[in-house]
């Protein structure tokens, strides 16, 4: 199924494109020719050493394990007794007093219209955890069919574009900007070495998204993160040209280059014709770390406005918040309606 927009809708990923059938996502084809773009060529090549994952004090000793337990918001738990209650009240506090400083996309939606009153607004989305709730099984993250439609019908008013860590469906026709193309085997390699080293911790879930390579441990007990990270670790070592960055309960190795999704929002920009232009207003939502990039390239070039997609008190370089995929999807019937009756 297709979004039908009158706008050019690339799907740009992180630097991996997302999977087109899971979102059902109409795909622009347009030309790119880099000029600042990192490439790297000539890879040796790479073998995978067959040794035993190392001792532990590595990743001990690092902020790996602080990082994975900060990584996601825990579940919410029913609340019965008083203690808990008071814990309730104090988080809702807490979140409010964020809230000034991170004041709703919803409550402030007419200071956000005025800004954008005479300018074309241009969106970009993240998916998981933005247009689709975050689920244990990443093979189960869909967007509602309400969701769909939202993102449809935003999609015909102005141009919209889904920027996400996912990989994409192979054969679909679709010409991207593939900046870490170079990396292809070496991510591959890795990919089948990390299924390989993990396979005996159980939940742990590794996932090929082509320019990266995901490994999940939302569903492995906390007491196992640490052997989780350690194997992470020991493949780092071997791949220099390789880096870790955290996202929600998944560690994720990725190719060193001067690629993240702000450079993904500019390159956008540029390839429609939307940057240098007074005119238009980039609105960036998201909920991860990987999208602060984003938003830090809107506000620090003063461009356009980062949302964050969080429940829990959270610094960002967002200007706004929304709690939920729910209130992103009323964010964007909002946006919607508002062009209705301004063309009236
Ligand atoms: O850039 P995004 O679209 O936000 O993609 C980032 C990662 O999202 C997925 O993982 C996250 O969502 C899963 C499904 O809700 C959840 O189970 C997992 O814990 C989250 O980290 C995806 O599976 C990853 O490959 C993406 O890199």
């Amino acid at each position: 199924m297709d979004l039908k927009s009158n706008h050019t809708s690339p799907v740009l990923a992180d630097p991996a494109p997302i999977n087109k059938s899971r979102l059902g996502i109409h795909s622009s084809l347009f030309k790119y020719s880099p000029s600042g773009a990192v490439f790297s060529t000539g890879l040796r090549h790479l073998t995978i050493p067959k040794r035993k994952p190392g001792i532990l004090d590595d990743v001990r000793s690092s902020s790996w394990l602080d990082a994975m337990k900060s990584s996601s918001p825990p579940h919410k738990k029913k609340t019965k007794d008083f203690n808990s209650e008071i814990a309730v009240d104090d988080a809702f506090l807490a979140y409010r007093t964020w809230m000034l400083k991170y004041p709703s996309a919803l409550a402030s939606f007419e200071q956000i219209t005025a800004i954008a009153k005479g300018k074309r607004i241009a969106l970009f989305l993240d998916y998981d955890g933005t247009l689709s709730q975050i689920v244990d099984n990443p093979d189960s993250a869909f967007m509602t069919s309400a969701m769909r439609t939202a993102v449809r019908n935003v999609a015909k008013y102005f141009p919209t574009a889904i920027i996400s860590g996912r990989s994409r469906d192979k054969g679909t026709e679709v010409n991207l900007f593939q900046p870490a193309s170079a990396f292809l085997p070496m991510i591959d390699e890795v990919f089948r070495s990390l299924v390989d080293i993990t396979k005996e911790i159980p939940g742990a879930k590794v996932e090929n998204n082509k320019f990266c390579v995901s490994v999940h441990y939302r569903n492995v007990d906390e007491k196992n993160w640490e052997q989780v990270a350690q194997c992470v670790q020991d493949i780092l070592k071997d791949y220099p040209r390789l880096r870790l960055t955290h996202g929600r309960k998944v560690l994720e190795v990725r190719p060193v280059i001067d690629w993240d999704k702000g450079k993904a929002v500019e390159f956008l920009l540029e390839s429609l014709g939307l940057n240098n232009c007074n005119d238009v207003l980039p609105i960036y939502v998201g909920d991860d770390r990987t999208d602060e990039d984003a938003f830090k390239v809107l506000r620090e070039g003063n461009l356009g406005y980062g949302i964050l997609v969080s429940s829990v008190p959270k610094e960002s370089k967002a200007y706004y918040s929304l709690r939920d995929p729910t209130e992103v999807m009323e964010f964007l019937k909002l946006v919607v309606a508002w062009k209705q009756s301004s063309a009236l």
